[in-house]
Protein backbone atom coordinates (compact mmCIF):
# COMPACT_ATOMS: atom_id res chain seq x y z
CA UNK A 1 0.00 0.00 0.00
CA UNK A 2 1.82 2.83 -1.42
CA UNK A 3 -0.47 5.83 -1.23
CA UNK A 4 -0.37 8.08 2.01
CA UNK A 5 -3.89 8.74 1.93
CA UNK A 6 -4.79 5.08 2.52
CA UNK A 7 -1.64 4.28 4.93
CA UNK A 8 -2.92 7.29 7.43
CA UNK A 9 -6.62 5.90 6.91
CA UNK A 10 -5.02 2.43 8.03
CA UNK A 11 -3.93 3.80 11.31
CA UNK A 12 -0.27 4.46 10.15
CA UNK A 13 1.38 7.88 11.49
CA UNK A 14 3.47 9.17 8.74
CA UNK A 15 6.25 11.51 8.91
CA UNK A 16 4.76 14.14 6.39
CA UNK A 17 0.73 13.40 6.52
CA UNK A 18 -0.93 13.31 2.90
CA UNK A 19 -2.90 16.42 1.50
CA UNK A 20 -5.81 17.45 -0.28
CA UNK A 21 -8.36 20.35 -0.01
CA UNK A 22 -12.22 20.12 0.02
CA UNK A 23 -13.55 21.91 -3.03
CA UNK A 24 -9.93 21.92 -4.80
CA UNK A 25 -11.49 21.82 -7.70
CA UNK A 26 -13.56 24.90 -7.87
CA UNK A 27 -14.40 28.12 -8.52
CA UNK A 28 -10.65 30.08 -7.30
CA UNK A 29 -8.80 27.93 -10.53
CA UNK A 30 -9.17 29.80 -13.35
CA UNK A 31 -9.23 26.48 -15.28
CA UNK A 32 -12.40 24.68 -13.63
CA UNK A 33 -14.38 28.48 -14.34
CA UNK A 34 -13.40 27.84 -18.11
CA UNK A 35 -14.44 23.78 -17.91
CA UNK A 36 -17.64 25.24 -15.71
CA UNK A 37 -18.36 27.66 -19.24
CA UNK A 38 -18.23 24.75 -21.77
CA UNK A 39 -20.23 22.79 -19.57
CA UNK A 40 -22.74 25.34 -19.33
CA UNK A 41 -23.86 25.62 -15.85
CA UNK A 42 -23.00 23.38 -12.56
CA UNK A 43 -25.29 20.72 -13.27
CA UNK A 44 -24.02 19.45 -16.66
CA UNK A 45 -21.07 19.55 -15.25
CA UNK A 46 -21.73 16.76 -13.08
CA UNK A 47 -23.31 15.10 -15.57
CA UNK A 48 -20.95 15.21 -18.26
CA UNK A 49 -18.60 12.29 -17.29
CA UNK A 50 -15.31 13.89 -19.20
CA UNK A 51 -15.61 17.46 -18.42
CA UNK A 52 -16.20 16.40 -14.46
CA UNK A 53 -13.04 13.85 -14.60
CA UNK A 54 -11.43 16.88 -15.92
CA UNK A 55 -12.45 19.15 -13.05
CA UNK A 56 -11.65 16.82 -10.66
CA UNK A 57 -7.91 16.60 -12.29
CA UNK A 58 -6.84 19.76 -12.64
CA UNK A 59 -5.99 20.34 -8.91
CA UNK A 60 -3.88 17.19 -9.02
CA UNK A 61 -1.69 18.46 -12.13
CA UNK A 62 -1.74 21.74 -10.47
CA UNK A 63 -0.60 20.85 -7.14
CA UNK A 64 -0.22 17.01 -6.78
CA UNK A 65 -2.78 16.45 -4.07
CA UNK A 66 -2.44 13.01 -2.51
CA UNK A 67 -6.13 12.53 -3.05
CA UNK A 68 -8.18 13.73 -5.51
CA UNK A 69 -12.38 13.75 -4.74
CA UNK A 70 -14.74 13.27 -7.13
CA UNK A 71 -16.49 16.40 -8.51
CA UNK A 72 -20.35 15.84 -8.20
CA UNK A 73 -22.62 17.70 -5.53
CA UNK A 74 -24.88 15.96 -2.20
CA UNK A 75 -27.66 17.12 -4.20
CA UNK A 76 -27.49 14.69 -6.97
CA UNK A 77 -29.05 12.00 -4.57
CA UNK A 78 -32.23 14.26 -4.05
CA UNK A 79 -32.56 14.71 -7.02
CA UNK A 80 -32.36 10.89 -8.17
CA UNK A 81 -34.90 10.09 -5.56
CA UNK A 82 -37.96 12.67 -7.40
CA UNK A 83 -36.98 15.79 -6.40
CA UNK A 84 -36.68 19.29 -8.99
CA UNK A 85 -33.02 20.25 -8.56
CA UNK A 86 -31.74 23.52 -9.86
CA UNK A 87 -28.80 25.85 -9.64
CA UNK A 88 -30.12 29.87 -9.43
CA UNK A 89 -27.67 31.93 -10.87
CA UNK A 90 -25.18 33.77 -7.71
CA UNK A 91 -28.10 31.90 -5.31
CA UNK A 92 -26.86 28.35 -4.53
CA UNK A 93 -29.44 25.33 -4.62
CA UNK A 94 -32.85 25.05 -4.90
CA UNK A 95 -35.58 22.23 -4.49
CA UNK A 96 -38.47 21.29 -4.65
CA UNK A 97 -40.01 20.42 -0.86
CA UNK A 98 -40.72 17.68 1.18
CA UNK A 99 -42.32 17.77 4.48
CA UNK A 100 -45.38 15.52 4.92
CA UNK A 101 -45.10 11.94 5.58
CA UNK A 102 -46.90 11.23 2.05
CA UNK A 103 -44.49 13.69 0.15
CA UNK A 104 -41.85 11.65 1.76
CA UNK A 105 -43.75 8.18 0.87
CA UNK A 106 -44.09 9.03 -2.94
CA UNK A 107 -39.84 9.63 -3.24
CA UNK A 108 -38.63 7.06 -5.73
CA UNK A 109 -37.06 3.90 -3.66
CA UNK A 110 -33.62 4.07 -2.64
CA UNK A 111 -32.53 1.34 -5.04
CA UNK A 112 -34.04 3.05 -8.54
CA UNK A 113 -31.12 5.77 -8.09
CA UNK A 114 -28.96 4.31 -10.64
CA UNK A 115 -30.49 5.45 -14.11
CA UNK A 116 -30.04 9.47 -12.97
CA UNK A 117 -26.72 8.48 -11.22
CA UNK A 118 -24.80 6.44 -13.69
CA UNK A 119 -23.01 9.58 -15.20
CA UNK A 120 -21.61 10.12 -12.25
CA UNK A 121 -19.83 6.39 -11.72
CA UNK A 122 -19.10 6.59 -14.70
CA UNK A 123 -16.57 9.68 -14.05
CA UNK A 124 -15.49 7.77 -11.32
CA UNK A 125 -14.50 4.93 -13.84
CA UNK A 126 -12.69 7.68 -15.67
CA UNK A 127 -10.51 8.73 -13.14
CA UNK A 128 -9.43 5.83 -11.44
CA UNK A 129 -7.93 5.17 -15.32
CA UNK A 130 -6.48 8.71 -15.29
CA UNK A 131 -5.43 9.59 -11.57
CA UNK A 132 -1.31 9.33 -11.18
CA UNK A 133 -0.79 6.57 -9.29
CA UNK A 134 0.43 7.87 -5.69
CA UNK A 135 -3.52 9.36 -5.81
CA UNK A 136 -5.76 8.41 -4.13
CA UNK A 137 -9.95 8.86 -5.05
CA UNK A 138 -12.40 9.36 -2.91
CA UNK A 139 -15.88 9.06 -3.48
CA UNK A 140 -18.79 10.72 -1.55
CA UNK A 141 -22.45 11.37 -0.27
CA UNK A 142 -23.85 13.91 1.48
CA UNK A 143 -25.27 12.68 5.52
CA UNK A 144 -28.64 11.83 5.70
CA UNK A 145 -29.17 14.44 8.15
CA UNK A 146 -27.29 17.46 5.73
CA UNK A 147 -29.27 16.50 2.91
CA UNK A 148 -32.21 15.94 4.48
CA UNK A 149 -32.28 19.89 5.77
CA UNK A 150 -32.05 20.83 1.77
CA UNK A 151 -34.84 18.27 0.62
CA UNK A 152 -36.83 19.90 3.50
CA UNK A 153 -36.10 23.58 3.11
CA UNK A 154 -35.82 23.85 -0.75
CA UNK A 155 -32.52 25.69 -0.38
CA UNK A 156 -29.88 26.49 1.88
CA UNK A 157 -30.79 27.57 5.55
CA UNK A 158 -28.79 29.39 8.22
CA UNK A 159 -30.16 27.25 11.06
CA UNK A 160 -31.79 24.43 8.89
CA UNK A 161 -35.09 25.64 11.15
CA UNK A 162 -37.55 24.09 8.62
CA UNK A 163 -35.70 20.26 8.53
CA UNK A 164 -35.94 20.72 12.69
CA UNK A 165 -39.86 21.97 12.67
CA UNK A 166 -40.54 18.79 10.17
CA UNK A 167 -38.46 16.09 12.90
CA UNK A 168 -39.77 18.03 16.40
CA UNK A 169 -43.69 17.69 14.12
CA UNK A 170 -43.72 14.57 12.99
CA UNK A 171 -40.71 12.56 14.44
CA UNK A 172 -42.15 9.14 12.44
CA UNK A 173 -42.37 10.77 9.04
CA UNK A 174 -38.99 12.78 9.47
CA UNK A 175 -37.17 9.37 10.54
CA UNK A 176 -39.23 7.95 7.37
CA UNK A 177 -37.00 10.68 5.25
CA UNK A 178 -33.86 9.67 6.80
CA UNK A 179 -34.13 6.22 6.33
CA UNK A 180 -35.31 6.41 2.64
CA UNK A 181 -31.54 9.05 2.36
CA UNK A 182 -29.40 6.51 4.42
CA UNK A 183 -30.97 3.53 1.79
CA UNK A 184 -29.73 5.58 -1.16
CA UNK A 185 -26.89 6.60 -0.03
CA UNK A 186 -25.57 2.90 0.78
CA UNK A 187 -26.46 2.00 -2.83
CA UNK A 188 -24.99 5.18 -4.14
CA UNK A 189 -21.72 4.76 -2.39
CA UNK A 190 -21.06 1.03 -3.10
CA UNK A 191 -21.46 2.13 -6.64
CA UNK A 192 -18.81 4.40 -6.54
CA UNK A 193 -16.41 1.78 -4.62
CA UNK A 194 -17.43 -0.15 -7.32
CA UNK A 195 -16.21 1.96 -10.26
CA UNK A 196 -13.30 2.29 -8.76
CA UNK A 197 -13.51 4.85 -5.25
CA UNK A 198 -10.57 3.67 -3.09
CA UNK A 199 -12.10 6.44 0.42
CA UNK A 200 -15.76 7.48 0.77
CA UNK A 201 -16.78 10.61 2.82
CA UNK A 202 -19.71 11.25 4.33
CA UNK A 203 -20.38 15.10 4.04
CA UNK A 204 -22.33 16.03 7.10
CA UNK A 205 -22.13 19.68 7.14
CA UNK A 206 -24.85 20.83 9.88
CA UNK A 207 -24.26 17.95 12.08
CA UNK A 208 -23.41 20.98 14.72
CA UNK A 209 -26.85 22.09 14.53
CA UNK A 210 -28.37 18.66 16.30
CA UNK A 211 -27.63 18.37 19.87
CA UNK A 212 -28.27 15.62 22.41
CA UNK A 213 -30.78 12.28 21.41
CA UNK A 214 -31.29 14.25 17.87
CA UNK A 215 -27.59 14.11 17.36
CA UNK A 216 -27.16 10.05 18.54
CA UNK A 217 -30.80 9.78 16.01
CA UNK A 218 -29.77 11.51 13.40
CA UNK A 219 -26.10 12.32 12.93
CA UNK A 220 -24.39 8.77 14.53
CA UNK A 221 -27.08 6.63 13.78
CA UNK A 222 -27.38 6.97 9.97
CA UNK A 223 -23.33 7.14 9.56
CA UNK A 224 -23.15 3.66 11.59
CA UNK A 225 -25.76 2.32 9.20
CA UNK A 226 -24.02 3.46 6.11
CA UNK A 227 -20.66 2.40 7.61
CA UNK A 228 -21.74 -0.98 8.62
CA UNK A 229 -23.03 -1.61 5.18
CA UNK A 230 -20.13 -0.56 3.38
CA UNK A 231 -18.04 -2.15 5.28
CA UNK A 232 -19.96 -5.57 4.66
CA UNK A 233 -19.81 -5.16 1.02
CA UNK A 234 -16.32 -3.95 1.07
CA UNK A 235 -14.71 -4.23 4.51
CA UNK A 236 -10.76 -2.27 2.54
CA UNK A 237 -12.68 0.40 1.48
CA UNK A 238 -12.23 3.45 4.78
CA UNK A 239 -14.63 5.90 5.30
CA UNK A 240 -14.28 9.28 6.47
CA UNK A 241 -16.66 11.13 8.39
CA UNK A 242 -17.00 14.82 8.68
CA UNK A 243 -19.63 15.95 11.08
CA UNK A 244 -18.84 19.18 10.84
CA UNK A 245 -19.31 21.56 13.75
CA UNK A 246 -19.61 18.76 16.06
CA UNK A 247 -17.57 20.22 18.95
CA UNK A 248 -17.52 17.73 21.89
CA UNK A 249 -19.59 15.51 20.00
CA UNK A 250 -16.33 14.59 17.44
CA UNK A 251 -15.30 13.03 20.89
CA UNK A 252 -16.14 9.21 21.05
CA UNK A 253 -17.91 9.82 16.80
CA UNK A 254 -15.46 7.45 15.06
CA UNK A 255 -15.97 4.35 17.56
CA UNK A 256 -19.72 5.38 17.43
CA UNK A 257 -19.88 4.98 13.83
CA UNK A 258 -17.29 2.83 12.29
CA UNK A 259 -15.79 5.56 10.29
CA UNK A 260 -11.81 5.28 10.15
CA UNK A 261 -11.28 8.80 10.07
CA UNK A 262 -12.76 11.98 11.62
CA UNK A 263 -13.04 15.05 9.83
CA UNK A 264 -12.90 18.53 11.81
CA UNK A 265 -13.57 21.62 10.91
CA UNK A 266 -12.28 24.79 12.28
CA UNK A 267 -13.87 25.72 15.31
CA UNK A 268 -11.62 23.19 17.78
CA UNK A 269 -8.44 23.55 18.01
CA UNK A 270 -5.61 20.59 16.54
CA UNK A 271 -3.94 20.37 20.28
CA UNK A 272 -7.36 19.55 21.30
CA UNK A 273 -7.83 16.94 18.50
CA UNK A 274 -4.62 15.00 19.40
CA UNK A 275 -6.16 14.35 22.79
CA UNK A 276 -9.40 13.55 22.00
CA UNK A 277 -10.21 12.87 18.87
CA UNK A 278 -7.07 11.16 17.59
CA UNK A 279 -6.98 8.65 20.16
CA UNK A 280 -9.06 6.41 18.63
CA UNK A 281 -7.68 6.41 15.15
CA UNK A 282 -7.17 8.99 12.08
CA UNK A 283 -8.05 12.71 11.85
CA UNK A 284 -8.50 14.79 9.19
CA UNK A 285 -8.25 18.87 9.12
CA UNK A 286 -8.28 21.58 10.46
CA UNK A 287 -7.21 24.71 8.84
CA UNK A 288 -9.67 27.54 8.49
CA UNK A 289 -10.35 28.29 4.95
CA UNK A 290 -9.99 32.02 5.05
CA UNK A 291 -5.86 31.53 5.26
CA UNK A 292 -6.41 30.57 2.00
CA UNK A 293 -7.38 34.09 1.05
CA UNK A 294 -5.02 36.09 3.10
CA UNK A 295 -2.08 33.57 3.19
CA UNK A 296 1.56 35.35 3.99
CA UNK A 297 3.10 34.09 7.15
CA UNK A 298 0.31 33.78 9.06
CA UNK A 299 -0.83 30.81 6.87
CA UNK A 300 2.39 28.99 7.19
CA UNK A 301 2.74 29.37 11.04
CA UNK A 302 -1.24 27.79 10.84
CA UNK A 303 -0.91 25.16 8.72
CA UNK A 304 2.75 23.97 10.66
CA UNK A 305 0.58 23.96 13.97
CA UNK A 306 -2.02 21.64 12.79
CA UNK A 307 0.54 19.40 11.08
CA UNK A 308 3.14 19.38 14.29
CA UNK A 309 0.39 19.12 17.27
CA UNK A 310 -1.11 15.76 15.12
CA UNK A 311 2.14 14.54 14.02
CA UNK A 312 1.68 11.74 17.26
CA UNK A 313 -0.91 9.61 15.03
CA UNK A 314 -2.18 9.24 12.20
CA UNK A 315 -3.68 12.92 10.11
CA UNK A 316 -4.83 13.83 6.64
CA UNK A 317 -3.99 17.76 6.49
CA UNK A 318 -7.36 19.55 5.13
CA UNK A 319 -8.92 22.62 5.51
CA UNK A 320 -11.76 23.28 7.94
CA UNK A 321 -14.19 23.82 5.16
CA UNK A 322 -14.07 24.03 1.33
CA UNK A 323 -11.91 26.65 -0.37
CA UNK A 324 -13.91 29.71 -1.45
CA UNK A 325 -13.93 31.40 -4.74
CA UNK A 326 -12.09 34.60 -3.58
CA UNK A 327 -8.57 32.46 -2.42
CA UNK A 328 -5.69 32.63 -4.22
CA UNK A 329 -3.98 29.63 -6.01
CA UNK A 330 -0.83 30.74 -5.26
CA UNK A 331 -1.73 30.32 -1.27
CA UNK A 332 -2.53 26.24 -2.17
CA UNK A 333 0.86 26.26 -3.09
CA UNK A 334 2.43 27.76 0.02
CA UNK A 335 0.43 25.79 2.53
CA UNK A 336 1.23 22.48 0.77
CA UNK A 337 4.96 23.96 1.11
CA UNK A 338 4.28 24.53 4.59
CA UNK A 339 2.81 21.33 5.62
CA UNK A 340 5.52 19.65 3.55
CA UNK A 341 8.56 21.33 5.89
CA UNK A 342 6.81 21.50 9.32
C1 LIG B 1 -23.60 21.37 1.56
C2 LIG B 1 -22.87 20.80 0.36
C3 LIG B 1 -23.24 20.97 -1.00
N1 LIG B 1 -22.31 20.28 -1.76
C4 LIG B 1 -21.38 19.71 -0.95
C5 LIG B 1 -21.73 19.99 0.40
C6 LIG B 1 -21.03 19.46 1.63
C7 LIG B 1 -19.76 20.16 1.92
C8 LIG B 1 -19.94 21.62 2.34
O1 LIG B 1 -20.46 21.84 3.45
O2 LIG B 1 -19.52 22.48 1.56
C9 LIG B 1 -20.24 18.87 -1.31
C10 LIG B 1 -19.52 19.12 -2.56
N2 LIG B 1 -19.80 20.03 -3.55
C11 LIG B 1 -18.88 19.93 -4.55
C12 LIG B 1 -18.01 18.86 -4.25
C13 LIG B 1 -16.95 18.36 -5.23
C14 LIG B 1 -15.69 17.91 -4.74
C15 LIG B 1 -14.77 18.94 -4.11
O3 LIG B 1 -13.97 19.57 -4.84
O4 LIG B 1 -14.79 19.07 -2.87
C16 LIG B 1 -18.37 18.38 -2.98
C17 LIG B 1 -17.72 17.30 -2.14
C18 LIG B 1 -18.82 20.75 -5.77
C19 LIG B 1 -19.54 22.05 -5.80
N3 LIG B 1 -20.82 22.30 -5.38
C20 LIG B 1 -21.15 23.60 -5.65
C21 LIG B 1 -20.02 24.23 -6.26
C22 LIG B 1 -19.99 25.66 -6.78
C23 LIG B 1 -20.81 25.65 -8.03
C24 LIG B 1 -20.30 26.48 -9.12
O5 LIG B 1 -19.33 26.10 -9.82
O6 LIG B 1 -20.93 27.53 -9.34
C25 LIG B 1 -19.01 23.27 -6.36
C26 LIG B 1 -17.64 23.41 -6.98
C27 LIG B 1 -22.47 24.24 -5.42
C28 LIG B 1 -23.15 23.95 -4.14
N4 LIG B 1 -23.44 22.71 -3.64
C29 LIG B 1 -24.02 22.82 -2.40
C30 LIG B 1 -24.16 24.20 -2.12
C31 LIG B 1 -24.76 24.76 -0.84
C32 LIG B 1 -23.65 24.90 -3.21
C33 LIG B 1 -23.66 26.39 -3.41
C34 LIG B 1 -22.62 27.05 -2.58
C35 LIG B 1 -21.42 27.35 -3.40
O7 LIG B 1 -21.60 27.92 -4.49
O8 LIG B 1 -20.29 27.06 -2.94
C36 LIG B 1 -24.43 21.69 -1.56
Amino acid sequence: MTKLLLRALAGETLPVPPIWMMRQAGRYLPEYRATRAQAGDFLSLCYTPDLAAEVTLQPIRRFGFDAAILFADILLVPQALGADLWFAAGEGPRLSTVTTADEVAGLKPADQIHDRLAPVYETVRILSRELPRDTALIGFAGAPWTVATYMVAGRGTPDQGPAHAFKNEDRAAFTALIDRITDATIHYLSAQIEAGAEVVKLFDSWAGSLKGRDFDDFAIAPARRIIAALKHRHPQVPVIAFPREAGDRYVGFARATGADCVAMDNSVSAEWAARHVQVDGCVQGNLDPRHMVTGGPDLVAEAQRITRALRGGPHIFNLGHGITPDADPENVALMIKAVRSA
